[in-house]
């Protein structure tokens, strides 16, 4: 610390010694503010996404900014004459799921750290390039985040509700959400764009708001401008490789397959995830062969990512799905045109739910057997 100490000679160097205190309090606040987001942000890398790479990251942040805080920073400090203590923003006391409590948290380490940055030149010559450097480092760290989040909830999505044109649209999407769903796309041709935009940043926002992945169909840059989760492509749609140079790494790519060939196709050109069907006839794509459940059986034994059936299944035959070695599936009519989505959803989920604990349990027995 000895470098760093020497810092605080630099203030009496200015000549503004009233100012010492006041600059101390500065980067005593916000050397706490930036630790303390940090915190919050580690605690989910290492309880919610089981990360020690991102709970590594946000822990060393943590010790370079506690090594900054010398005693005297901290002996400034003067906390009932600071009239900041008691103001919050009413965003902070209402948070609507685990992203934005995350993105509220990234900002407020990134506000600190740029305090930092400029107040620190005052006191040491080195701080404003650590706290900058720092800076960038939450910035990764944020979209890291992101992405983790993202392909995580993927994961930990069996069912997949692809939209139609509906009069009720925003309220049967809010329906099966409020039955558990956790992936919506929004799929509709016929809409021009700037009802599609509005749309689409409405169902989002409903999305987000019930910690959904919301997903854009065919077009990336409507995905973008209303910041979807990610987009889904189609064999005529853009290859994946332009798709991911403009969506960054962060977003998630699916991509529609109908055959093996098409699966290693689009697993090797980096899909997120894959549509595998249509597994029945379905007037939701109308003229278009079924791949059939043998195809199903194909994607259980070799896909590496996930993937979801999609293709006429309903609450009738999703059992034969299932059976086929299904764990994901995707529907239009089979929530779009039911008469109460919210039951139907969980009708999905616990079948869902059901298979893969006999599966778990099929599996536990054959390795205690063996
Ligand atoms: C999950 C999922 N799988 C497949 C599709 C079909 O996509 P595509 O072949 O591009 O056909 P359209 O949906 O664009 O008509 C999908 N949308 N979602
Ligand atoms: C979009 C799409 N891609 C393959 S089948 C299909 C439509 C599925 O619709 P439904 O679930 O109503 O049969
Ligand atoms: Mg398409």
């Amino acid at each position: 610390m000895a470098d760093k100490n020497s810092g605080l000679a630099r203030v009496s160097d200015l000549g503004t010694l009233q100012l010492q205190p006041a600059l101390c309090r500065i980067l005593d606040a916000n050397l706490d503010r930036a630790r303390e987001g940090l915190r919050i942000i580690e605690e989910w890398c290492r309880f919610g996404l089981q990360s020690s790479p991102l709970a590594q990251e946000c822990k060393s942040m943590r010790q370079e900014l506690a090594s900054w805080h010398a005693p005297e920073l901290r002996a400034a400090r003067n906390t009932p004459g600071d009239p900041g203590t008691d103001l919050s923003h009413p965003q902070e006391e209402e948070r609507s799921g685990i992203d934005s409590l995350l993105q509220a948290n990234c900002c407020r380490v990134e506000e600190a750290l740029r305090v930092l940055e400029e107040y620190g030149k005052l006191y040491h010559p080195d701080m404003g390039a650590v706290f900058k450097q720092m800076r960038y480092r939450v910035y990764t760290l944020e979209s890291s985040l992101m992405a983790y989040r993202r392909r995580q909830l993927l994961d930990q999505s069996p069912l997949y509700l692809v939209t139609s044109e509906n009069d009720k649209l925003f309220a049967v999407v809010e329906a099966a959400l409020e039955g558990g769903l956790t992936l919506v796309q929004y799929r509709d041709k016929n809409t021009d764009d700037g009802e599609r935009l509005r749309n689409a940043e409405q169902l989002r926002e409903i999305c987000h708001h019930y910690g959904a992945l919301f997903i854009m169909n065919d077009r990336v840059d409507l995905a973008l401008a209303v910041d979807a989760d990610g987009v889904h492509l189609g064999q005529q749609d853009m290859p994946t490789a332009f798709a991911r140079q403009l969506l960054g790494p962060q977003r998630l790519i699916g991509r529609s397959t109908t055959n093996p060939e098409e699966m290693q196709r689009a697993i090797a050109e980096g899909a997120d995830y894959i549509g595998v069907g249509p597994v029945y006839e379905t007037p939701t794509k109308p003229g278009k062969a079924p791949a059939g459940l043998a195809y199903v059986r194909y994607a259980a034994e070799h896909s590496s990512v996930p993937w979801f059936a999609i293709g006429g299944i309903d609450m009738h035959n999703l059992t034969d799905v299932l059976d086929c070695g299904a764990e994901r599936v995707a529907v239009v009519r089979g929530i779009m045109e039911v008469e109460q989505p919210t039951l139907v959803t969980q009708y999905f989920l616990s079948q869902m739910n059901r298979i893969q604990t006999l599966k778990a349990v099929e599996q536990r027995n054959v390795q205690s057997n063996a």
